[in-house]
């Protein structure tokens, strides 16, 4: 087969990759631009081309290889319409089942007005260093490096900054010196104010995830975020229903206070994938506060957060971001 047969063969996600593409003898060599994917989804896109081009007539041997400038990072913005529906809280556990899972991820707390990831993560007393004009993230015992406002500010200090300020800020904690981190989870403060915009424009998040609880008007809440990344140009990468659901810490029991499944009707109805659902549990406030992430162990809590981290990995990975 000559290279152009071969290369109509090829879907054109695949064929807008291509580099280079030779056959010598029946021995087909291809070099694909792996430019903004992941170590997974360069994998499934090797692969894939492998699969294709071997079945070629008279293709005896492929070589498929991927190129990419540098290590390519990309965003995933954590979003709610409003506060305290568990955005942090998830932020975390997320990013520590996907470390858990081999992703290099790293956390920005952009909740600059009231970062809570040094908690989270149990490194609040550490300070991150500048090297050169940029910060290098803080470690966290979980594997996943963080850097948060709460890092450069005093524990409870209130920061009453200005949008344009806030936005300088967020600036720098994304813009860090970030090494291999293939992926970073972005704690967005609750709402669609000037941060979250500033943070749309300038960064390009790869996709943001919602978060909501499942009364009505954290809906309505989630539904406004929702449109704020769209009119942004940032596909929605799915809907989390946190706080679904109480389970009794006595018997282990769970009811529903708000009742169930509104969340996930709703993301259907306007065409969002459902994420999945966490549990309103006490183990899991109390874990947080004491800077011990449930997915960081097996069982538990953990398998709720290891699960929707599991479908976040897999939407990823099928470039839908
Ligand atoms: N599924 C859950 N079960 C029990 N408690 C939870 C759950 N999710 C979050 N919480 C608790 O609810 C409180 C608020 O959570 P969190 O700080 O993650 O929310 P947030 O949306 O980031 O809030 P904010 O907008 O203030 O930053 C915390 O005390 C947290 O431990």
């Amino acid at each position: 087969m000559t290279e152009e047969e071969l290369r109509a063969r090829l879907p054109a996600p695949i064929a807008a990759r291509v580099q280079s593409l030779k056959v010598a003898e029946g021995k087909v060599t291809a070099i694909l631009d792996a430019t903004g994917l992941d170590a997974a989804a360069r994998d499934s896109l090797e692969g894939a081309t492998r699969d294709i081009l071997a079945q070629g007539e008279d293709v005896r041997d492929v070589r498929v290889a991927t190129i990419a400038d540098r290590p390519q990072r990309r965003i995933v913005a954590i979003g709610s319409g409003k506060g305290g529906v568990g955005k942090s809280t998830l932020t975390a556990n997320l990013a520590v089942a996907l470390a858990r899972a081999g992703h290099k991820v790293g956390i920005v707390d952009a909740d600059i007005y009231g970062p809570s990831q040094p908690r989270l993560l149990d490194n609040e007393s550490e300070r991150p260093v500048a090297e050169g004009d940029k910060l290098v993230p803080v470690a966290s015992k979980w594997g996943v490096p963080v850097l948060s406002m709460g890092h450069l500010v005093d524990p409870g200090r209130a920061i009453a900054w200005r949008g344009p300020m806030a936005g300088r800020a967020l600036g720098q904690l994304i813009d860090a010196n970030w090494g291999d981190t293939e992926l970073l989870l972005v704690d967005l403060p609750p709402g669609t104010g000037d941060v979250q915009i500033t943070m749309l424009q300038r960064f390009k998040p790869a996709g943001a995830v919602i978060v909501s609880t499942p009364q009505d008007l954290a809906l309505i809440d989630a539904t406004r975020a929702t449109q704020m990344f769209e009119a942004g140009g940032v596909p929605v990468l799915g809907l989390v229903e946190n706080m679904a659901g109480y389970v009794c810490p006595h018997c282990g029991e769970t009811s529903d206070p708000f009742g169930s499944g509104g969340a996930e009707t709703e993301a259907e109805r306007k065409g969002i994938p459902f994420l999945g659902r966490i549990p309103l549990a006490l183990a899991i406030r109390e874990a947080s506060d004491a800077g011990t992430p449930p997915a960081a162990s097996e069982g538990g809590q953990g398998d709720a957060f290891r699960a929707i981290a599991e479908r976040l990995a897999q939407r990823l990975a099928e470039g839908t971001a």
